[in-house]
Protein backbone atom coordinates (compact mmCIF):
# COMPACT_ATOMS: atom_id res chain seq x y z
CA UNK A 1 0.00 0.00 0.00
CA UNK A 2 1.83 2.95 -0.85
CA UNK A 3 0.72 6.87 -0.96
CA UNK A 4 -0.15 7.39 -4.43
CA UNK A 5 0.25 5.52 -7.51
CA UNK A 6 1.20 7.34 -10.65
CA UNK A 7 -0.28 6.59 -13.76
CA UNK A 8 2.57 7.74 -17.11
CA UNK A 9 6.04 8.05 -17.04
CA UNK A 10 6.40 11.39 -18.93
CA UNK A 11 7.43 14.56 -17.67
CA UNK A 12 4.43 15.46 -15.61
CA UNK A 13 4.36 11.82 -14.11
CA UNK A 14 8.45 11.98 -13.67
CA UNK A 15 7.75 15.33 -12.14
CA UNK A 16 5.07 14.05 -10.32
CA UNK A 17 7.27 10.99 -8.67
CA UNK A 18 10.40 13.33 -7.91
CA UNK A 19 7.98 16.11 -5.71
CA UNK A 20 6.15 13.09 -4.17
CA UNK A 21 9.53 11.34 -2.85
CA UNK A 22 10.30 15.00 -1.65
CA UNK A 23 7.30 15.32 0.29
CA UNK A 24 8.13 12.16 2.16
CA UNK A 25 5.64 9.98 0.37
CA UNK A 26 5.68 6.28 -0.89
CA UNK A 27 5.08 6.26 -4.71
CA UNK A 28 4.59 3.28 -7.48
CA UNK A 29 4.92 4.87 -11.11
CA UNK A 30 3.35 2.47 -14.11
CA UNK A 31 4.36 3.29 -17.36
CA UNK A 32 2.94 1.63 -20.61
CA UNK A 33 6.10 1.91 -22.68
CA UNK A 34 9.58 0.15 -22.65
CA UNK A 35 10.85 3.69 -21.81
CA UNK A 36 10.36 6.52 -19.23
CA UNK A 37 9.78 10.30 -20.75
CA UNK A 38 6.49 10.13 -22.56
CA UNK A 39 5.82 12.47 -25.28
CA UNK A 40 9.83 13.54 -25.25
CA UNK A 41 10.74 10.44 -26.57
CA UNK A 42 9.13 10.73 -29.89
CA UNK A 43 11.37 14.57 -30.57
CA UNK A 44 14.91 13.09 -29.21
CA UNK A 45 16.82 15.22 -31.87
CA UNK A 46 14.64 18.30 -30.97
CA UNK A 47 16.07 21.13 -29.41
CA UNK A 48 13.91 22.04 -26.56
CA UNK A 49 14.69 25.99 -25.55
CA UNK A 50 11.01 26.82 -23.68
CA UNK A 51 11.63 24.42 -20.51
CA UNK A 52 12.06 27.26 -17.72
CA UNK A 53 16.29 27.68 -16.60
CA UNK A 54 17.31 24.83 -18.63
CA UNK A 55 19.65 26.03 -21.35
CA UNK A 56 18.93 24.48 -25.04
CA UNK A 57 19.16 20.59 -24.92
CA UNK A 58 17.81 17.93 -27.34
CA UNK A 59 14.76 16.06 -26.11
CA UNK A 60 16.94 12.57 -25.35
CA UNK A 61 19.51 14.61 -22.80
CA UNK A 62 15.90 16.35 -21.95
CA UNK A 63 14.41 13.28 -21.32
CA UNK A 64 17.36 11.46 -19.24
CA UNK A 65 17.11 14.33 -17.15
CA UNK A 66 14.19 13.80 -16.32
CA UNK A 67 14.38 9.97 -15.61
CA UNK A 68 17.30 11.02 -13.07
CA UNK A 69 15.29 13.65 -11.61
CA UNK A 70 12.71 10.95 -11.33
CA UNK A 71 14.46 8.38 -9.61
CA UNK A 72 15.71 10.26 -7.13
CA UNK A 73 14.23 9.26 -4.10
CA UNK A 74 14.18 5.25 -5.52
CA UNK A 75 10.28 5.17 -6.39
CA UNK A 76 9.09 1.50 -7.26
CA UNK A 77 9.14 1.91 -11.08
CA UNK A 78 6.67 -0.30 -13.77
CA UNK A 79 7.54 -0.28 -17.25
CA UNK A 80 5.90 -1.79 -20.02
CA UNK A 81 2.60 -2.17 -17.74
CA UNK A 82 -0.73 -0.66 -18.99
CA UNK A 83 -3.27 0.54 -16.82
CA UNK A 84 -6.73 -1.44 -17.76
CA UNK A 85 -8.66 0.21 -15.17
CA UNK A 86 -9.19 2.09 -11.35
CA UNK A 87 -11.46 0.90 -8.59
CA UNK A 88 -12.42 2.64 -4.88
CA UNK A 89 -11.74 0.54 -2.09
CA UNK A 90 -12.07 1.07 1.71
CA UNK A 91 -8.71 2.45 2.07
CA UNK A 92 -7.83 4.69 -1.87
CA UNK A 93 -8.17 2.60 -4.69
CA UNK A 94 -6.62 0.01 -6.74
CA UNK A 95 -4.76 0.25 -10.04
CA UNK A 96 -5.58 -2.99 -12.45
CA UNK A 97 -3.34 -3.28 -15.16
CA UNK A 98 -3.80 -5.45 -18.81
CA UNK A 99 -1.24 -7.87 -17.38
CA UNK A 100 -3.54 -8.71 -14.37
CA UNK A 101 -1.68 -7.10 -11.77
CA UNK A 102 -2.63 -4.07 -9.22
CA UNK A 103 -1.45 -1.77 -7.25
CA UNK A 104 -3.04 -0.34 -3.93
CA UNK A 105 -2.43 3.27 -2.34
CA UNK A 106 -4.19 5.99 -1.18
CA UNK A 107 -4.12 7.99 -3.93
CA UNK A 108 -3.85 8.32 -7.43
CA UNK A 109 -2.26 10.76 -9.67
CA UNK A 110 -3.29 9.98 -13.77
CA UNK A 111 -0.68 12.31 -15.63
CA UNK A 112 -1.22 9.65 -18.80
CA UNK A 113 -0.77 12.72 -21.73
CA UNK A 114 -3.01 11.78 -24.02
CA UNK A 115 -2.63 8.00 -23.35
CA UNK A 116 -0.65 5.53 -25.25
CA UNK A 117 0.44 7.26 -28.35
CA UNK A 118 1.58 5.49 -31.58
CA UNK A 119 2.48 7.27 -34.64
CA UNK A 120 -0.42 7.39 -37.71
CA UNK A 121 1.15 4.88 -40.28
CA UNK A 122 1.33 5.96 -43.99
CA UNK A 123 -1.35 5.00 -45.60
CA UNK A 124 0.24 3.83 -48.53
CA UNK A 125 0.18 0.36 -50.15
CA UNK A 126 3.22 -2.04 -49.05
CA UNK A 127 4.83 1.21 -46.62
CA UNK A 128 5.39 -1.35 -43.76
CA UNK A 129 8.31 -3.63 -45.94
CA UNK A 130 10.23 -0.21 -45.73
CA UNK A 131 10.04 0.15 -41.62
CA UNK A 132 13.19 -1.41 -41.25
CA UNK A 133 15.16 1.07 -43.60
CA UNK A 134 14.29 4.18 -45.05
CA UNK A 135 10.91 5.26 -43.72
CA UNK A 136 10.63 6.62 -40.85
CA UNK A 137 8.09 7.81 -38.25
CA UNK A 138 10.51 9.77 -35.86
CA UNK A 139 13.91 11.37 -36.37
CA UNK A 140 16.11 9.54 -34.38
CA UNK A 141 19.35 10.18 -34.92
CA UNK A 142 20.23 13.61 -37.35
CA UNK A 143 23.58 11.84 -38.59
CA UNK A 144 21.52 9.23 -40.60
CA UNK A 145 19.73 12.08 -42.85
CA UNK A 146 23.81 13.81 -43.40
CA UNK A 147 23.96 14.86 -46.96
CA UNK A 148 21.17 12.93 -47.96
CA UNK A 149 17.98 13.90 -49.85
CA UNK A 150 14.90 13.56 -46.87
CA UNK A 151 11.46 13.93 -48.07
CA UNK A 152 8.58 14.78 -44.81
CA UNK A 153 5.06 14.42 -45.50
CA UNK A 154 3.46 16.45 -42.96
CA UNK A 155 2.90 20.18 -42.18
CA UNK A 156 2.17 20.16 -38.91
CA UNK A 157 4.61 21.49 -35.96
CA UNK A 158 6.58 18.30 -35.49
CA UNK A 159 6.97 18.05 -39.43
CA UNK A 160 8.09 21.57 -39.90
CA UNK A 161 10.21 21.15 -36.70
CA UNK A 162 12.38 18.31 -38.57
CA UNK A 163 12.62 20.71 -41.56
CA UNK A 164 13.74 23.61 -39.66
CA UNK A 165 16.72 20.68 -37.90
CA UNK A 166 17.33 18.88 -41.28
CA UNK A 167 17.93 21.95 -43.12
CA UNK A 168 21.96 22.17 -43.52
CA UNK A 169 22.53 18.85 -42.21
CA UNK A 170 20.46 17.09 -44.69
CA UNK A 171 21.65 17.83 -48.65
CA UNK A 172 17.99 18.46 -49.78
CA UNK A 173 14.69 18.90 -47.71
CA UNK A 174 11.42 18.31 -49.54
CA UNK A 175 8.12 18.80 -47.32
CA UNK A 176 4.86 17.36 -49.04
CA UNK A 177 1.75 18.50 -47.38
CA UNK A 178 -1.56 18.27 -47.89
CA UNK A 179 -2.31 21.89 -47.72
CA UNK A 180 -0.51 24.83 -46.12
CA UNK A 181 1.87 24.43 -42.62
CA UNK A 182 0.89 24.76 -39.44
CA UNK A 183 3.05 25.60 -36.43
CA UNK A 184 4.19 28.52 -34.47
CA UNK A 185 4.51 31.63 -37.14
CA UNK A 186 8.23 31.78 -35.94
CA UNK A 187 9.00 28.35 -37.29
CA UNK A 188 6.87 28.12 -40.17
CA UNK A 189 8.20 31.55 -41.38
CA UNK A 190 12.04 30.28 -40.78
CA UNK A 191 11.08 27.10 -43.17
CA UNK A 192 9.50 29.16 -45.77
CA UNK A 193 12.58 31.37 -45.52
CA UNK A 194 14.69 28.32 -46.04
CA UNK A 195 16.25 26.25 -49.14
CA UNK A 196 13.43 23.74 -47.63
CA UNK A 197 11.29 22.74 -51.35
CA UNK A 198 7.56 22.84 -49.56
CA UNK A 199 5.63 21.12 -51.57
CA UNK A 200 2.02 22.29 -50.08
CA UNK A 201 -1.15 20.80 -51.81
CA UNK A 202 0.61 17.32 -52.39
CA UNK A 203 0.45 13.63 -50.94
CA UNK A 204 2.78 10.37 -51.03
CA UNK A 205 0.86 8.49 -53.84
CA UNK A 206 3.25 5.19 -54.41
CA UNK A 207 6.82 4.61 -52.87
CA UNK A 208 8.87 3.00 -55.77
CA UNK A 209 11.33 0.88 -53.71
CA UNK A 210 15.30 0.25 -55.49
CA UNK A 211 16.64 -3.59 -57.17
CA UNK A 212 16.37 -4.85 -53.32
CA UNK A 213 13.10 -3.90 -52.69
CA UNK A 214 13.77 -3.07 -49.28
CA UNK A 215 14.58 0.54 -49.29
CA UNK A 216 12.61 3.45 -50.98
CA UNK A 217 14.57 5.06 -53.67
CA UNK A 218 11.76 7.49 -55.43
CA UNK A 219 8.16 9.09 -53.95
CA UNK A 220 5.48 9.89 -56.46
CA UNK A 221 3.80 12.91 -55.02
CA UNK A 222 0.45 13.47 -56.31
CA UNK A 223 -1.01 17.07 -56.77
CA UNK A 224 -4.38 17.44 -57.29
CA UNK A 225 -5.60 15.77 -60.66
CA UNK A 226 -2.40 16.17 -62.01
CA UNK A 227 -0.19 13.34 -63.45
CA UNK A 228 2.11 12.02 -60.67
CA UNK A 229 5.29 13.55 -59.76
CA UNK A 230 7.95 11.45 -59.12
CA UNK A 231 11.25 12.62 -56.57
CA UNK A 232 14.48 10.85 -55.82
CA UNK A 233 14.86 10.12 -52.19
CA UNK A 234 17.04 9.00 -49.49
CA UNK A 235 14.49 9.01 -46.35
CA UNK A 236 11.18 9.46 -46.35
CA UNK A 237 10.08 10.82 -42.82
CA UNK A 238 5.91 10.35 -41.79
CA UNK A 239 4.42 13.01 -39.44
CA UNK A 240 0.90 12.68 -40.01
CA UNK A 241 0.05 13.16 -36.46
CA UNK A 242 -0.62 10.61 -33.66
CA UNK A 243 -2.94 7.68 -32.71
CA UNK A 244 -3.85 7.72 -28.86
CA UNK A 245 -5.80 5.31 -26.87
CA UNK A 246 -7.23 6.02 -23.11
CA UNK A 247 -9.38 3.44 -22.80
CA UNK A 248 -8.58 3.04 -19.14
CA UNK A 249 -10.83 6.11 -18.35
CA UNK A 250 -12.93 6.35 -21.32
CA UNK A 251 -14.40 2.62 -19.68
CA UNK A 252 -13.86 4.05 -15.73
CA UNK A 253 -16.22 3.04 -13.67
CA UNK A 254 -15.22 5.98 -11.46
CA UNK A 255 -17.43 9.09 -11.57
CA UNK A 256 -14.65 10.82 -13.34
CA UNK A 257 -16.10 13.88 -15.04
CA UNK A 258 -14.22 14.11 -18.52
CA UNK A 259 -14.02 16.33 -21.68
CA UNK A 260 -12.39 15.57 -25.04
CA UNK A 261 -10.59 12.83 -23.69
CA UNK A 262 -9.43 14.57 -20.93
CA UNK A 263 -9.63 14.69 -16.92
CA UNK A 264 -11.70 17.82 -15.81
CA UNK A 265 -9.70 19.57 -12.79
CA UNK A 266 -9.24 22.07 -10.54
CA UNK A 267 -6.08 23.93 -10.77
CA UNK A 268 -4.45 21.99 -7.73
CA UNK A 269 -5.36 18.91 -9.97
CA UNK A 270 -8.45 17.30 -8.05
CA UNK A 271 -11.06 15.83 -9.81
CA UNK A 272 -14.68 14.74 -9.11
CA UNK A 273 -13.40 11.69 -7.35
CA UNK A 274 -11.68 12.59 -4.26
CA UNK A 275 -8.17 11.46 -3.83
CA UNK A 276 -7.79 10.56 -7.66
CA UNK A 277 -5.95 14.15 -9.30
CA UNK A 278 -4.48 14.66 -13.08
CA UNK A 279 -1.69 16.37 -14.40
CA UNK A 280 -0.24 17.31 -17.29
CA UNK A 281 -1.57 16.96 -20.58
CA UNK A 282 -4.51 15.05 -20.09
CA UNK A 283 -5.27 17.56 -17.46
CA UNK A 284 -8.09 20.33 -18.34
CA UNK A 285 -8.07 23.49 -16.22
CA UNK A 286 -8.48 26.71 -16.82
CA UNK A 287 -5.07 28.49 -17.70
CA UNK A 288 -4.33 25.06 -18.70
CA UNK A 289 -0.88 24.94 -21.14
CA UNK A 290 -0.17 22.10 -22.89
CA UNK A 291 3.80 22.22 -22.71
CA UNK A 292 6.65 20.82 -20.16
CA UNK A 293 6.49 24.15 -17.95
CA UNK A 294 2.48 23.38 -17.29
CA UNK A 295 3.49 19.57 -16.70
CA UNK A 296 5.83 20.01 -14.10
CA UNK A 297 3.69 23.17 -12.69
CA UNK A 298 0.67 20.92 -12.53
CA UNK A 299 2.49 17.57 -11.67
CA UNK A 300 3.42 19.75 -7.82
CA UNK A 301 0.19 21.03 -7.42
CA UNK A 302 -1.29 17.41 -7.42
CA UNK A 303 1.36 16.19 -5.04
CA UNK A 304 0.34 18.88 -3.20
CA UNK A 305 -2.79 17.98 -2.66
CA UNK A 306 -2.61 14.62 -2.39
CA UNK A 307 -0.09 15.14 0.45
CA UNK A 308 -3.15 16.77 2.43
CA UNK A 309 -5.14 14.18 0.98
CA UNK A 310 -3.18 11.56 3.27
CA UNK A 311 -2.02 13.71 5.53
CA UNK A 312 -4.48 16.26 6.17
CA UNK A 313 -2.22 17.98 8.97
CA UNK A 314 0.66 18.74 6.18
CA UNK A 315 1.53 21.86 4.88
CA UNK A 316 -0.75 22.29 1.30
CA UNK A 317 2.23 24.21 -0.35
CA UNK A 318 4.41 26.55 -0.09
CA UNK A 319 7.10 24.47 0.70
CA UNK A 320 10.50 26.03 -0.61
CA UNK A 321 11.65 23.46 -2.77
CA UNK A 322 15.02 21.10 -2.67
CA UNK A 323 14.70 21.20 0.78
CA UNK A 324 14.98 17.69 2.18
CA UNK A 325 17.06 15.85 4.18
CA UNK A 326 18.48 13.71 2.42
CA UNK A 327 20.08 16.18 -0.29
CA UNK A 328 22.94 17.51 2.26
CA UNK A 329 25.03 14.68 1.53
CA UNK A 330 24.08 14.75 -2.20
CA UNK A 331 24.88 18.31 -2.21
CA UNK A 332 28.35 17.81 -0.79
CA UNK A 333 29.05 14.85 -3.08
CA UNK A 334 27.89 16.76 -6.44
CA UNK A 335 30.05 20.33 -5.13
CA UNK A 336 33.33 17.67 -4.51
CA UNK A 337 32.55 16.17 -7.87
CA UNK A 338 32.60 19.92 -9.19
CA UNK A 339 29.35 19.52 -10.58
CA UNK A 340 27.79 22.03 -9.51
C1 LIG B 1 6.34 16.73 -31.35
C2 LIG B 1 6.19 17.48 -30.05
C3 LIG B 1 7.07 18.51 -29.75
C4 LIG B 1 6.93 19.21 -28.54
N1 LIG B 1 7.80 20.22 -28.25
C5 LIG B 1 7.71 20.86 -27.06
C6 LIG B 1 8.63 21.90 -26.72
O1 LIG B 1 9.52 22.24 -27.49
N2 LIG B 1 8.49 22.52 -25.50
C7 LIG B 1 7.50 22.18 -24.61
O2 LIG B 1 7.43 22.77 -23.53
N3 LIG B 1 6.61 21.19 -24.92
C8 LIG B 1 6.69 20.53 -26.11
N4 LIG B 1 5.79 19.54 -26.42
C9 LIG B 1 4.73 19.22 -25.43
C10 LIG B 1 5.25 18.30 -24.31
O3 LIG B 1 6.00 17.22 -24.83
C11 LIG B 1 4.03 17.78 -23.54
O4 LIG B 1 3.30 18.88 -23.04
C12 LIG B 1 4.48 16.88 -22.39
O5 LIG B 1 5.15 15.73 -22.87
C13 LIG B 1 3.26 16.44 -21.56
O6 LIG B 1 3.71 15.57 -20.56
P1 LIG B 1 2.71 14.51 -19.88
O7 LIG B 1 3.54 13.77 -18.89
O8 LIG B 1 1.48 15.19 -19.44
O9 LIG B 1 2.23 13.54 -21.05
P2 LIG B 1 3.06 12.55 -21.99
O10 LIG B 1 4.37 13.10 -22.33
O11 LIG B 1 2.11 12.21 -23.09
O12 LIG B 1 3.29 11.25 -21.08
C14 LIG B 1 2.21 10.43 -20.72
C15 LIG B 1 2.73 9.03 -20.44
O13 LIG B 1 1.66 8.23 -19.95
C16 LIG B 1 1.78 6.93 -20.47
N5 LIG B 1 0.47 6.27 -20.45
C17 LIG B 1 -0.63 6.64 -21.13
N6 LIG B 1 -1.64 5.77 -20.90
C18 LIG B 1 -1.14 4.82 -20.06
C19 LIG B 1 -1.68 3.64 -19.47
N7 LIG B 1 -2.94 3.23 -19.73
N8 LIG B 1 -0.88 2.91 -18.64
C20 LIG B 1 0.40 3.29 -18.38
N9 LIG B 1 0.96 4.40 -18.93
C21 LIG B 1 0.20 5.14 -19.76
C22 LIG B 1 2.26 7.18 -21.90
O14 LIG B 1 2.88 6.02 -22.44
C23 LIG B 1 3.26 8.33 -21.68
O15 LIG B 1 4.58 7.87 -21.44
C24 LIG B 1 5.89 18.85 -27.62
C25 LIG B 1 5.01 17.80 -27.93
C26 LIG B 1 5.15 17.13 -29.14
C27 LIG B 1 4.19 16.01 -29.47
Amino acid sequence: MKDVTIIGGGPAGLYATFYSGLRGMSVTLIEAQAQLGGKVRLYPEKVIWDAGGMPPLSGEDFCAGLVRQGRTFDPEVHLETIVADIKQTENGFEVLTEGGSSFESSTVIVAAGGGIITPQRLEVEGAERFDMTNLHYTAQGLETFRDKTVLISGGGNTAVDWANELEGIAANVIISCRSALKGHEAVVEKVMCSTVDCMLQTSIQRLIADESGTRIKQVELQCGLDAGRIVDVDHVLVNHGYERELAFLNGTSLALEMEEQRITAAANGATSVPGLFAAGDVALHPGKINLLAGAFHDAANAVNAAKTYVDPEAAASGMVSSHHSGFAERNEALKKAGQV
